[in-house]
């Protein structure tokens, strides 16, 4: 493809894009899936094009609001060509050139925008903080009020493109084979410095075609995804629920520390993710995983199950601020609730898994979120409502067998500046071994209250 045609496709793309709420890698997949005459190379560049401005947004919008012009896609691509592709005037206008498969001729008002933005860059000593660190209203006050006097360098830590980081299965690998299985295919790799069984990527790699990940020896998970599972401290023989499973990223790392002994049950309230999960499972050689569809977070099969499990891992569903390196058009369009509604949601989903830990076992609760209400938040309200449980600090939580922990805090928090990982919380909370069945007893009497009165 040309320059121009690429640019041109991009357009197409970005559009699409702007005109659903559905997420962009998902839009992305299926408009090449459309046009697979596109060859990975320049689906590689149209896709970069693409992300660029979504990556730029806020300040292109500052920029096309200054210079009075409407944001539609093409103005754009326009923008952020000249803004952050460093392209000149004079050159894009001979981009849209109106040849065959080259975007249409620039407008007269197009030509007065390329004018106005000629020689300028993304950033401009006028921009306000957000717009800078491209935060969304919607998160500002809970980034502030997380990151204090940080804001400004947390949140420009996310501007970037996410490494792509891989997990070797240790029911099928050792990281030196996977590495060597890597190096085989021409694929430069590093081992990640907090997880043990974690390799990062020089650059982009088409890994889902490799006979390694084929064969289950290695999983794509970012790296502060691997240590948020590894927190669970699953060993084998033991009984462990994964209770907001997903598609499985986490599920897969606990049952591997597991060696296909005990037993794993992943539950989630979305079937269609589950089904998905399970060829995960079965690529990873995983035979100890059983799924279960719950209709909420109250649903029976918790009733029944109750201090069954050794183990309980609550990946609750969360703003995804954690992520907005990799996805970053959720900070834009958050997908799903707000955080008006997720956080009692997640702490209804914690108060009601927690049900699930025997005495002496362990309640996990994770997000990948960096919000403080989402996160301590969520962990200081669950504790002082459950005398029977205590926070364990990461160091005791740590899986003693994988080395050193890769934080001296009591909870886990990664953040991108700081560790270089998608940002993920995590935390342990411990449910006394001494709890009486007086106690038991206590709050199943309390729950059928609650459940008399429609709770
Ligand atoms: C952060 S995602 C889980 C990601 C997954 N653990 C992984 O590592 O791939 C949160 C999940 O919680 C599920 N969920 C949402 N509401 C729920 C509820 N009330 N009870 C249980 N799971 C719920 C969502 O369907 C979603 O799959």
């Amino acid at each position: 493809m040309t320059p121009a045609a690429r640019l041109a496709t991009a357009i197409d793309l970005l559009a699409e894009v702007m005109d659903t709420p559905r997420p962009a890698d998902a839009v992305t997949s299926a408009f090449f899936r459309a046009r697979r005459f596109i060859g990975a190379k320049d689906r590689g560049e149209i896709a970069a094009l693409v992300y660029g401005v979504m990556r730029h947004w806020a300040r292109l919008h500052w920029w096309l609001e200054r210079v009075n012009h409407m944001p539609d896609p093409r103005a754009l691509v326009i923008a952020d060509c000249i803004l952050s592709g460093g392209r000149t005037a004079d050159s894009v206008a001979g981009l849209f050139n109106g040849a065959k498969f080259a975007p249409a001729p620039l407008s007269d008002r197009e030509r007065k925008l390329i004018r106005a933005l000629d020689t300028h860059t993304l950033d401009h000593p006028s921009q306000d903080e957000v717009v800078r660190a491209e935060v969304p209203d919607w998160a500002e006050p809970a980034m502030r009020a997380t990151f204090g006097d940080r804001f400004l360098a947390e949140a420009s830590a996310m501007l970037g493109e996410a490494p792509l980081d891989l997990r070797v299965n240790p029911v099928k690998a050792t990281r030196d084979e996977a590495l060597k299985a890597l190096a085989d295919a021409g694929i430069k790799a590093t081992p990640t410095s907090l997880s043990p069984v974690g390799l990062r990527l020089a650059g982009r790699a088409p890994i889902m075609a490799l006979d390694a990940y084929k064969s289950g020896m290695i999983e794509i998970q970012d790296e502060g995804s691997q240590l948020v599972a590894f927190m669970a401290d699953a060993r084998p023989g033991m009984q462990v629920v994964d209770f907001c499973a997903g598609a499985g990223g986490k599920t897969l790392a606990i049952a591997a520390m597991m060696d296909n002994k005990g037993r794993v049950v992943a539950t989630d309230v979305l079937e269609g993710r589950l089904i998905r999960a399970k060829e995960r499972f079965r690529r990873a050689g995983l035979h100890n995983i059983e799924t279960r569809a719950i209709k909420t977070e109250r649903d029976p099969w918790v009733k029944r199950h109750k201090g069954k499990f050794d183990r309980v891992v609550v990946d609750a569903p969360c703003s995804g601020t954690g992520t907005w390196r990799r996805n970053p058009d959720s900070r834009w369009r958050p997908m799903g609730p707000g955080l008006g509604d997720l956080v009692p949601l997640q702490a209804s989903i914690l108060d009601s898994a927690a049900r699930l830990v025997r005495p002496g076992g362990r309640l996990v609760y994770a997000t990948c979120s960096l919000l403080r209400e989402e996160n301590e938040g969520q962990v200081e309200a669950f504790l002082a409502a459950h005398a029977d449980f205590t926070l364990l600090p990461v160091a005791d939580a740590w899986p003693a067998a994988w080395g050193s922990p890769p934080v001296s805090t009591d909870m886990l928090r990664l953040t991108p500046l700081r560790h270089d990982t998608d940002g993920f919380f995590a935390a342990v909370l411990e449910r006394r071994a001494d709890v009486a069945e007086a106690d038991v007893a206590e709050a199943d009497a309390a729950e059928q209250v609650d459940e008399a009165a429609g709770a």
